[in-house]
């Protein structure tokens, strides 16, 4: 594979019905790197060595070197990992902190289920995997008890480089990096997350496809009480158009990422990740950040903060009518033959 990864457009993958562009894909010393993460544009950081120091974490390395703890996996019969929120269900009974209907946990068919397990059978499980058997996705947030070794490459990362990514464009805390291993043929269906993300691989590849925010209406995210808030409806494998229709207006721009690539993912950027060949399994991880405090308001609003209006509303009227159910009706009667 080049370096530009321009080889990867003839690579045998999913064909979808929507146009991709290509991400920037630019060395992380450019000036555009900085122009493009400021007006909150995706792009691929080439050369950072940011997680240079986790090069080694391949499965054998981790299986010897991650400790003794309980690691989460999602264990899928699919190739879909599409979170579900379980706390929304507890939530469910009072969005925002208002009594709502109870909803019985059975309403919601959870395509990948949670469990935990120690790194040793994870890799075992993964070695022994063939095609037909349920998939694994272990997915962590690294802490101090991740194993002696491992802390020691967490701590030896670029952290003066991505702290200064971190100060210069203004974002919030870190809150945390979760360590990715997935199968390959993992997807990570289309979703987005409230947090700027600065998404680092390590071992294997993956395909990245990104819409921006202003795509909203194209996709049509679950409700935010929903378990799979954030999180669109719509199978871009398969769309059911008559319930999707603004679905054949999507457009979307993609990337592979390999071994030493960062990808800036923007906060509220739809993304969906898939692992794909030729390695059998992927090693990420990603470095998610608060959002920065509010600045002086630019009009005209800007799409990712249409988005972050959008579910303050819905959370309001929840909360309001005390019924999520009642959302709906409601805002149709408000919109419907009037706007
Ligand atoms: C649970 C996080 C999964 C990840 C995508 C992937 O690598 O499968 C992602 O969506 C992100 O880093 O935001
Ligand atoms: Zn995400």
């Amino acid at each position: 594979m080049t370096t530009d990864n321009t080889d990867w457009h003839q690579h045998d993958f999913k064909k979808y019905s929507f146009p991709l562009g290509d991400i920037p894909r630019l060395h992380h010393t450019d000036p555009q790197v900085d122009e493009l993460i400021k007006k909150k544009q995706p792009v691929v950081l080439t050369g950072s060595n940011l997680v240079g120091a986790a090069s080694k974490w391949d499965l054998d390395y981790l299986e010897k070197n991650m400790g003794n703890g309980e690691f989460t996996v999602f264990i899928s019969e699919t190739d879909k990992f599409k979170f579900f929120d379980e706390k929304k269900l507890v939530e469910i009974r009072s969005v925002a902190g208002v009594h709502v209907k109870d909803r019985p946990a059975k309403e919601y068919p959870r395509p990948a289920k949670s469990t935990t397990m120690k790194i040793q059978e994870f890799a075992r499980r993964l070695r022994e995997w063939k095609s037909g058997d349920e998939r694994l996705y272990l997915q962590q947030a690294l802490n101090s008890s991740s194993g002696a070794s491992v802390v020691q490459d967490f701590i030896r990362f670029r952290w003066d480089w991505v702290t200064a990514k971190q100060k210069l464009h203004n974002w919030g805390k870190l809150t945390y990096n979760l360590l990715l291993i997935g199968l390959e043929g993992n997807v990570t269906p289309c979703h987005y997350d409230e947090q700027e993300n600065l998404f680092a691989q390590i071992h294997g590849h993956k395909r990245c496809i990104l819409f921006p925010p202003e795509q909203f209406e194209c996709l049509y995210p679950h409700p935010v009480w929903h378990p799979h808030d954030r999180q669109s409806q719509v199978d871009l494998e398969n769309p059911d158009l008559s319930r999707f229709p603004k679905m054949t207006n999507l457009h979307g721009v993609q990337t592979v990422v390999g071994p030493g690539d960062v990808l800036y993912i923007p906060i509220y950027w739809w993304h969906h990740i898939e692992s794909v060949k030729p390695a059998k399994y992927s090693v990420s991880l990603n470095f998610w950040y608060k959002a920065g405090p509010v600045g002086q308001v630019e009009y005209p609003i800007k799409g990712y903060q249409k988005v972050a209006i959008m579910r303050n509303v819905e959370k309001m009227l929840a909360e309001a009518m005390q019924d999520p159910e009642e959302v709906g009706t409601l805002l149709k009667t408000l919109v419907l033959g009037r706007f």
